[in-house]
């Protein structure tokens, strides 16, 4: 329970609507109580009005505003109180409805703003999380909790504590005029409730358990089928749709035998709890009957309470609901919390400042280990890159190129060694400053379902027109293809929209990167779906581009057309090779032959 704490901070900023809405509560609850014993007292009245009815021995107790009412009610004639009575009535059931309505109306909506700032709370600590964070955990699991776990508090802020402070208020003024108007005929109907309570909580907590259980199976069913549409090729390629069908269903199985179970239990659980409210009825009618006969002027009584139980049903029946939904909202905090509770590991250092990122960059003895597999990605690495340099890093596969590009843009921080830019340490710099004057085309290329024009211009913080998004294609090599579309630059990428080839969307996201138009540049492979014509003519683009710019080019392939001011080989974490394509080749090295392999088979891009 104490994991809500976290929310009162909301409570407090929406104080307003929330007390607001508890008063509409408390009076709605007021005026809904008002009504039996308005009815009491006219049944009362029609049964003083029969032919030889005794006089009433203990006339009934009302609350001050009532008394006034009955005071100036008693002055009128007996048609004449009837119709007034029965008006009465009509009247306090429109009260509470208006008041009901503004109760939802504030309690309710209150409940949406929460949800609505937690939701953006969450999402905005998942962008400040860093790299780490995100390969520990899986994406379903951060989009459940943002969406699911989120809905299920926002139960607790808007509808559990709107039934919790209604019933509590419903209970407390119904005991009362209850008790007032006869103690004993009290403790005797209300004896089942409690009881009522219990087993609905118990029965509550059986549905909850059973409803997670078809909820995780209904998640799995989804991501089940999901993997089986995003990876039908590979499903149709192996020919392996039987086994896939035979795994959805098993899936599909699991589901609806829990699915039947559970609605085989609110099957009971509904009827059963009717019976039991039913039960208090009978039990009022019965010794309420029995009163009634030694002394008819307890007709009215009887009435009144017959009421007061049909309208305490609802909230006992909702004590074990709400302490339900409670439970479960007090869960799902806790796994919200555990989120908000880390801390980035990557942040801005207090020293950190806001200024031009350029100048010569060097490593100098870098060390650095995943903490996550204890991989040793680079082993004592230096390196200084002049400003204005383009160097190209060439290695075997796993020898830690995408490291060094991202220990540059601080999406992890060094173990050991230092990595400077202008003489300034990257930790120095503020991460916003850093990474917005850093240029980085990642690896793997992601493209948002979005215009291609907006996903080019993505990085930027101000609007580019059009010239300047097509100047940035054309620099990549692509303007021509995005014309060629249906849409051209206005084309919808993605799911809903038109799939790129693997190498258009590569020269999409260069050319992301090259509007920025930044003083350094890091390229990580990011030319290997492209043919050798094309990687060629982009490389010809950049280097035109990247004129007396830094440039970092991770590749797999020799670019001999172009002339590189250092060429560095890497393996396993340190420099095997390094110098000019010339000097390489005089070296005889790894770089010589695979240069003697491009060349041989024709790979090598110019
Ligand atoms: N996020 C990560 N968590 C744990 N280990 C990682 C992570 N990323 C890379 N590694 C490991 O670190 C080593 C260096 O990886 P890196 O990605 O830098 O290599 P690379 O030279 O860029 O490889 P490639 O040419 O295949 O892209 C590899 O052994 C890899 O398995």
């Amino acid at each position: 329970m104490k994991h809500l704490a976290a929310l009162n901070k909301y409570f407090w900023k929406y104080r307003n609507r929330f007390f607001i809405g508890i008063f509409f509560v408390i009076t709605s609850n007021y005026f809904a109580v008002l009504a039996p014993e308005v009815t009491g007292f006219i049944v009362g009245k029609v049964q003083q009005h029969l032919p030889g009815a005794k006089p009433v021995a203990h006339p009934k107790q009302y609350d001050a505003f009532l008394t006034v009412f009955i005071n100036w009610v008693n002055s009128l004639t007996f048609a004449q109180i009837v119709t007034v009575c029965s008006i009465t009535i009509l009247i306090l059931a429109l009260i509470r409805g208006i008041l009901m309505f503004f109760m939802r109306q504030t309690i309710i909506v209150m409940s949406r703003y929460i949800e609505f700032d937690q939701k953006n709370e969450v999402y905005q600590h998942y962008q400040k999380l860093d790299a780490s964070f995100f390969k520990t955990h899986n994406t379903g699991d951060l989009m459940n909790r943002i969406t699911e776990d989120v809905s299920r508090v926002r139960m607790y802020t808007g509808p559990a504590i709107m039934y919790l402070v209604n019933l509590v208020a419903l209970i407390i003024f119904c005991l009362v005029n209850m008790l007032r108007t006869d103690k004993q005929l009290t403790l005797l109907v209300l004896a089942p409730l409690p009881l009522l309570a219990l087993t609905i909580y118990i029965a509550n907590t059986i549905i909850n358990r059973k409803s997670e259980k078809v909820q995780a199976l209904l998640s799995d069913l989804t991501t089940n089928a999901q993997e089986s549409y995003s990876g039908i090729r590979v499903i149709k390629s192996f020919v392996q749709e039987k086994a896939m069908l035979g795994f959805f269903s098993k899936n599909s199985e699991d589901y609806r035998k829990n699915a039947v179970g559970l609605a085989k239990v609110e099957a009971v659980y509904f009827p059963s709890m009717t019976l039991m409210i039913g039960l208090s009825t009978l039990l009022t009618v019965f010794i309420g009957g029995k009163m009634a006969i030694a002394d008819p002027s307890k007709i009215s009584v009887i009435v009144e309470f017959v009421i007061y139980i049909n309208m305490l049903t609802f909230p006992v029946s909702a004590i074990g609901w709400t302490a339900s939904m409670i439970q479960r909202a007090a869960a799902s905090q806790k796994r919200l919390n555990e989120f908000l509770q880390i801390e980035p590991g990557i942040q801005d250092a207090p020293h950190a400042v806001d200024a031009p990122v350029k100048g010569d960059i060097v490593f100098d003895k870098v060390s650095f280990t995943y903490d996550n597999t204890g991989i040793k990605a680079l082993k004592d690495f230096s390196l200084t890159i002049k400003e204005g340099q383009r160097i190209l890093i060439m290695g075997r596969t796993g020898s830690g190129k995408s490291t060094l590009a991202q220990l540059l843009l601080r999406f992890y921080d060094v173990d050991n060694g230092n990595i400077s830019i202008g003489g300034r340490n990257v930790e120095a710099y503020t991460l916003q400053s850093l990474r917005t004057q850093v240029s980085y085309v990642p690896q793997d290329v992601f493209l948002f379902s979005d215009s291609v024009s907006n996903n080019i211009r993505f990085g930027l913080n101000e609007h580019a027109d059009m010239p300047r998004v097509q100047q940035a294609a054309a620099n990549a090599s692509v303007d021509k293809e995005i014309q060629g579309l249906q849409n051209g630059y206005d084309t919808i990428l993605g799911e809903r929209g038109v799939t790129l080839s693997g190498g258009q969307k590569q020269r999409v996201s260069i050319a992301r990167a090259l509007i920025k138009d930044p003083q350094i540049m890091v390229f990580d492979d990011c030319l290997s779906a492209v043919d050798a014509k094309t990687e060629n003519e982009i490389v010809g683009n950049l280097y035109r581009v990247l004129q007396n710019k830094t440039a970092i080019i991770i590749t797999h392939r020799i670019f001999t057309g172009f002339k590189f001011d250092n060429i560095i080989i890497l393996e396993e974490g340190k420099i095997l090779e390094q110098g000019t394509h010339e000097q390489l080749l005089l070296l005889d090295g790894y770089y010589a032959e695979l240069y003697r392999i491009q060349t041989s088979t024709g790979q090598s891009a110019a």
